[in-house]
């Protein structure tokens, strides 16, 4: 049952919520401004995503330069792409140096601005004792993620499927896989790479791609995100892109089934929300059929999966790449200004961390870790201007 209790920590100045990178790297910029705060995480440990449900080969896609985390480097010794080991331990290190102490199995579930007291009232499930605490801040920072809680779509027929069915964030690697036939449904960066694992360890892959992509390499990654930085327009930086791109990948239709979107890769993620699929091998791999690539799903009944194309394949194991969705909208209350219902920042960049009666977001404008640094500066610079 909801219980309300007191404890004498109830009233920070700022309550974080989330613990990822984007709250780890809030709560440490607000602390170089000695401004007293809170972070509440509702799994046991920081940064769960990377910690507990990522595929063992990732490594970040964009080179190290742009997935700094402010105040620290990463070491020089690293490699520019840093590998999932490596990143952890940044994590690890970052927290330690700012001795950043969350609050953990804190789920929040209610926040809403009280305007007779001018403060934030937060409530909090404690997944210990299973009581809900009730908080006061003057500033609320949103930073729970692009990705935390996993999107399966309603296939019909997804319960009578005989194989084990399962999303992308319980994928480790695809020893287990071995011989098996493996649908990978979606074609994101996750999909693609987990396709690529799954292929590497000689699973039978097949990979559903339904809509257009924008197909970069790491390297033309690199170069866009330099461009932009020396404000190069993105419409220019996306010709360049698209350019390589065909150059290096030439038609992909002929081996992905779909074109490339009318839009290049940065316009897409702007007016889309989607970003660009980074290749680390799996074009090989489709090229030269090891991975067969196949159009939408329709229905399954028992092991088989019937597509959009009408035709019936049969696989023992599905994973679902199918993205994320955010559920700030369930808790908060009250926002007309800074997020849309799918919990992602209205205003445009570069206004879209800041919001109204004390409220931020960090980490929500799809730019990945280099647009968590900028947040999180930008906010605890601002809270600091007001006391
Ligand atoms: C496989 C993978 C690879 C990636 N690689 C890169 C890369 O190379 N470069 C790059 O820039 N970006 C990359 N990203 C993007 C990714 O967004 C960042 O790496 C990063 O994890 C985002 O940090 P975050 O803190 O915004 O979100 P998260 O890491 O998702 O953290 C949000 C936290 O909020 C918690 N939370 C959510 N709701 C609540 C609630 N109601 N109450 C309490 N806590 C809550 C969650 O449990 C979670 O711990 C990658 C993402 C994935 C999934
Ligand atoms: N190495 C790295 O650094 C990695 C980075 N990432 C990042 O993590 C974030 C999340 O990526 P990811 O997990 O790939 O999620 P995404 O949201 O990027 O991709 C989801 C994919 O699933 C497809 N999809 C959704 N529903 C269906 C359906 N019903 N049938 C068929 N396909 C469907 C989408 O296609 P459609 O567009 O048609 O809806 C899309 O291709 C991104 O920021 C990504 O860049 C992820 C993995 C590795
Ligand atoms: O800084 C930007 O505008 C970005 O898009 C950064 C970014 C995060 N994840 C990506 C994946 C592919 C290309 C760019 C990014």
């Amino acid at each position: 049952m909801a219980i309300l209790t007191h404890h004498d920590h109830q009233e920070p100045m700022v309550i974080i919520v989330g613990a990822g990178p984007a709250g780890l790297a809030t709560s440490a910029c607000l602390k170089k401004f000695s401004i007293p705060n809170l972070l509440l995480e509702k799994e046991d440990c920081y940064s769960p995503i990377w910690k507990k449900y990522t595929y063992d080969r990732v490594h970040l896609h964009l080179a190290k330069k742009f997935c700094q985390l402010p105040h620290i480097p990463f070491p020089s010794s690293s490699p520019t792409y840093i590998p999932k080991k490596e990143f952890i331990q940044y994590l690890d290190d970052y927290v330690s140096y700012f001795n950043i102490t969350p609050l953990y199995k804190r789920t929040v579930e209610f926040a809403k601005f009280d305007e007779s007291k001018g403060k934030w009232v937060v409530k909090v499930r404690n997944g210990n004792s299973g009581d809900v605490d009730e908080y006061f801040c003057k500033f609320l920072v949103v930073a729970t993620g692009e990705a935390s809680y996993p999107f399966i779509p309603k296939v019909p027929g997804l319960e009578s499927f005989k194989g084990k069915a399962f999303h992308s964030t319980k994928f480790k690697n695809g020893d287990k896989f071995r011989g098996k036939n493996v649908l990978v449904v979606g074609c994101g960066n996750s999909g693609m790479e987990i396709a690529l694992d799954l292929a590497n360890y000689g699973a039978n892959t097949s990979i559903i791609v339904r809509s257009p992509i924008n197909l970069i390499s790491r390297e033309m990654a690199y170069l866009g995100l330099m461009l932009l930085k020396y404000k190069v327009a993105y419409t220019v930086v996306d010709n360049i892109m698209v350019m390589l791109s065909k150059i290096m990948y030439g038609d992909i239709s002929k081996y992905y089934g779909v074109k490339r979107p009318e839009e290049g890769p940065f316009a897409s993620k702007i007016k889309y929300g989607k970003y660009p699929v980074i290749d680390v091998g799996t074009y090989q791999k489709i090229k030269s059929g090891e991975i067969q690539v196949l159009p939408g799903m329709r229905s399954i009944r028992g092991n088989d999966v019937v597509l959009e194309n009408g035709k019936c394949h049969q696989f023992d194991v599905i994973v679902f790449a199918t993205g994320f969705k955010r559920t700030t909208h369930k808790w908060l209350h009250g926002d007309e200004y800074l997020l849309n219902e799918d919990g992602l920042p209205k205003p445009e960049f570069p206004e879209h961390w800041k919001g109204k009666n004390g409220l931020y977001c960090v980490g929500l404008s799809r730019r990945g870790l280099y647009g968590i640094a900028f947040d999180a500066q930008s906010i605890a610079i601002h809270i600091n201007s007001l006391l």
